[in-house]
């Protein structure tokens, strides 16, 4: 996933407490670290040990110690961490302690995948609207929500208080999608289409393509290749590690 941040992003949630800077790279790591923690709290664990949880989370421990250390939290020697207070901390970082509303704009193939996912709300979003341009879609009803035309937008982003915008569109339609998204307010946008958004400053986008992490993975496989063919074979590294996850 890749992102494009604009600073003094002013968001829209008002008197919000003073949050520490933060890497950007931390702040990626910090949605892992939640999910282990959750998955370890669910087998009854109240403590957890900083190698415990990075193998939970997949990086390595001086990592997720560096990280958690700018969230003031350094767990008690002997101890570890406590589970249940740094989910609170990581949530209250990330802004996860209110519900986030989310228009989802084209409602196609992956538009109906991700609306018929149901593991968005226990992660604090709540898919608020489904829009689409093609009057065939409109009014078919997905999970409980009924898809609405796009040139509802204005009305359905207040009446929802929409807070993030996710684009499911063809790349063609992606940037008109994301000037109807910032024109009614939205600050945040999860593109899903293979192309670049031009934003203005304050709005936040990120990028997901899966066909870009397979090129990545490709790579990889092709870089693998090329060693094994060497005299001495491929040196035993951890591949995790290589990719830099
Ligand atoms: N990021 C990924 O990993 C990934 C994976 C698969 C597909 N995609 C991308 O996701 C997008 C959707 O793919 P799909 O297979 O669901 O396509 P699709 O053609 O099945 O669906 C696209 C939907 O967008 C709607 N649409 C078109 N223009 C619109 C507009 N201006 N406003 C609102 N709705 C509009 C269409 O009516 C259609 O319902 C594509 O850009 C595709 O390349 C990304």
């Amino acid at each position: 996933m890749s992102q494009h941040r604009h600073p003094g992003a002013p968001g829209r949630a008002g008197a919000v407490p003073a949050l520490p800077e933060l890497p950007e790279a931390t702040v990626a790591r910090l949605p892992e670290y939640l999910r282990a923690l959750h998955a370890i709290a669910e087998t009854g664990h109240e403590t957890v040990s900083s190698e415990g949880l990075a193998n939970a989370a997949g990086v390595n421990s001086a990592k997720l110690r560096k990280d958690l250390s700018h969230l003031g939290s350094y767990g008690t020697r002997g101890v570890g961490y406590d589970v249940a207070l740094l989910i609170e901390q990581i949530e209250s970082v990330l802004g996860l302690t209110q519900c986030r509303s989310v228009a989802l704009v084209g409602v196609g193939n992956l538009g109906h995948a991700l609306a018929g996912y149901d593991g968005f709300a226990s992660r604090g979003f709540r898919i608020a609207a489904l829009l689409d341009a093609d009057p065939s879609r409109v009014g078919e009803e997905i999970n409980g929500l009924v898809v609405r035309h796009v040139d509802e937008l204005a009305r359905v982003a207040v009446e929802e208080s929409i807070s993030i915008g996710v684009i499911a569109t063809p790349a063609p339609a992606a940037q008109a999608v994301a000037d109807q998204l910032v024109a009614v307010g939205v600050t945040s946008i999860l593109n899903f289409a293979p192309c670049v958004l031009s934003v203005p400053e304050g709005v936040d986008v990120r990028k997901v393509d899966l066909a870009i992490e397979l090129q990545i993975l490709s790579f990889h496989e092709h870089r693998k290749a090329s060693l094994t063919a060497l005299p001495g074979g491929l040196a035993a590294t951890d591949t995790q590690e290589a990719i830099g996850t």
